[in-house]
């Protein structure tokens, strides 16, 4: 009887958790962006830029933000580290994108890396949120022309934002994680992964 009730008070009370995985070439700045993201959401204060090295394994980030928790995992971006992103993939309610939105000389490269992401069976129905990064440089292009120019036909079928942030300063990305934990609640793919985390207890 206890357990019962204590399962329902969990369910009726638990905050959702939600797992995002943060992907894009390297240099894009994801792991910046994870920092700063522990700043704003979390107790913790994130390593400054300066300290930050490129990513080789995997870095995790857990954060509270819009009565839900959120686990961050941050993937390297170097060509060759590519081919781990999938085996995050199944466990990921959502992607948020990473674009260093100055550097359009690695637009092509960035734009078929996301391509690949978005075809892949393992994220059906994942709501992607794009960030167009290094909006403090004056080259940037914004979310709207990074849209424009990368004219993804993929993105159509599914929950997407492009937003203009810039991960030094933190301008824009409350805007986009605000969006993004709206976009789990209501996403297919939420209700996909409950079902099946239910039916790996019951058995
Ligand atoms: N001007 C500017 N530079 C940034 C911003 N975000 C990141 N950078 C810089 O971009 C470079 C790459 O940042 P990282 O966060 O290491 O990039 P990453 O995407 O994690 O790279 P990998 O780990 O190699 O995949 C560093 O020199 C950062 O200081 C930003 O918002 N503005
Ligand atoms: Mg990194």
């Amino acid at each position: 009887m206890f357990s019962l009730l204590y399962g329902l008070w969990k369910y009726l009370f638990s905050k959702a958790e939600f797992h995002v995985l943060i992907l894009g070439i390297d240099k894009a700045g994801k792991t910046t962006l994870l920092e700063k993201l522990k700043t704003l959401y979390s107790e913790i204060e994130g390593l400054p830029p300066d300290r930050i090295v490129p990513t080789v394994g995997l870095n995790i980030g857990r954060a509270e933000a819009y009565k839900a928790k959120l686990i961050f995992w941050d993937l390297g971006g170097q060509l060759g580290l590519r081919t781990i992103w999938e085996k995050y993939f199944e466990e990921a309610h959502a992607v948020i994108y990473v674009v260093d939105a100055a550097c359009q000389s690695r637009f092509e490269d960035t734009k078929s890396a996301l391509e690949k992401v978005l075809r892949h069976e393992d994220l059906h129905d994942a709501p992607f949120l794009i960030f167009a990064n290094k909006q403090d440089l004056q080259e940037a292009f914004s979310a709207d022309e990074l849209a424009n120019y990368l004219d993804l036909k993929e993105l159509n079928d599914r929950p997407n934002l492009f937003q203009s942030i810039s991960a030094f300063d933190g301008s824009g990305i409350r805007d986009g994680i605000s969006w993004l934990v709206e976009a789990m609640r209501k996403s297919k793919r939420t209700e996909m992964l409950r079902h099946r985390a239910d039916a790996v207890v019951v058995a």
